[in-house]
């Protein structure tokens, strides 16, 4: 019987060894494609018959785009699990898979703590606005004339986090150990012991008296742009905004018109709404702090998302099961 294959789409660049062992349960094969129409060219020509399951990164949106109803269809027949290397899979149209029976997992936890540490570090530098006068030295003119402006402690401030999921929960510890009062909210509310008594609050309530405003929650249908004009004239004027989870959660219009009007004093990025591009009125502005997208880039976590997404692989190979599942499919 022809062994089953198992498909990379992108790079391994840590957990080499843990990939080639599964060699011995399965014949890994790569995509020859340059681009989506080729990938799906290749997929309707029948050269990847026989793939059962994908490990794909974030990186290889590049070559396949978006995992949505069209590339879906185009899979092989027998490809039936998707392993996603990354917290948040927006990337993927899970109602698409789940219509077709293909299950997908993706890396939660692995990515927690160095995300948060991300989240933390831009709090801290978004707070102090230390983002002109870094500017300043590398020109030349050490803190910059006008002097830039006095900036906060986040020593007593509120953060308001929206959406308490791992990366939240881990950012709440951190953030405590600065002095801030941390409040949240989640879908839904969590138990005491998941919160670690941070106090749950209604959307508007987050709103209306976070000092420092995380967002820390996936990106989905029901969250595009969650945070836009109304929501920005509910805050506090002054506030600070912090977003390490997906660009396009905010209105990045809307947030560099209330950076412009003052209203919103400074923000945070590591995420943008259509990355690699930046709005040029967030890049403009001296004040805010831009991080391209390096939330989990650090050897040790990376490894560890690898590995975790090797292990789900392994698992459907092995076992026919993914270790863990998304949440959309639960039921599944
Ligand atoms: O952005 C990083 C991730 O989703 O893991």
């Amino acid at each position: 019987m022809a062994k089953a294959k198992a498909l990379l789409l992108g790079q391994i660049e840590h957990a080499h060894d843990s990939w080639n062992a599964l060699a011995d349960y399965a014949e890994l094969v790569t995509t020859k494609a340059r681009s989506r129409e080729e990938f799906i060219k290749e997929c309707k020509e029948g050269r990847l018959d026989g793939v059962i399951v994908a490990y794909r990164t974030f990186d290889s949106f590049a070559t396949t785009g978006l995992f949505d109803q069209e590339l879906v269809d185009a899979l092989p027949s027998s490809l039936k699990f998707i392993c996603h290397n990354g917290a948040g899979y927006d990337q993927v149209k899970v109602d698409a898979c789940t219509a077709r029976g293909i299950r997908v997992s993706n890396v939660p936890t692995a990515v927690d703590d160095a995300t948060a540490d991300v989240n933390m570090f831009l709090i801290l530098g978004a707070l102090r606005g230390f983002n002109v006068s870094m500017i300043a030295l590398r020109e030349g003119k050490w803190r910059g004339q006008p002097l830039p402006p006095l900036g906060h402690d986040p020593e007593g401030k509120t953060l308001g986090i929206l959406g308490m999921g791992g990366i939240g929960r881990n950012l709440k510890r951190k953030a405590e150990a600065f002095g801030m009062k941390v409040i949240y909210h989640n879908r839904s509310r969590l138990s005491e012991e998941l919160s670690g008594g941070a106090e749950y609050v209604s959307f508007d309530e987050l709103l209306g008296t976070s000092d420092v405003l995380s967002l820390n929650l996936p990106l989905n249908k029901n969250t595009r742009h969650i945070i836009s004009t109304p929501e920005f004239k509910k805050m506090k004027k002054g506030v600070v905004i912090v977003n390490t989870a997906r660009g396009a959660v905010i209105d990045e219009g809307a947030l560099v018109e209330a950076l412009d009007s003052g209203h919103v004093w400074s923000c945070g990025l590591d995420v943008y709404e259509n990355e690699p591009e930046i709005h040029p009125g967030l890049v403009a502005n001296p004040h805010v702090m831009l991080v391209p997208h390096m939330g989990t880039y650090t050897v040790e976590t990376q490894t560890a998302m690898e590995e975790w997404n090797i292990g789900n692989v392994r698992a459907v190979l092995e076992k026919g099961k993914l270790n863990n599942i998304v949440p959309e499919q639960a039921d599944m």
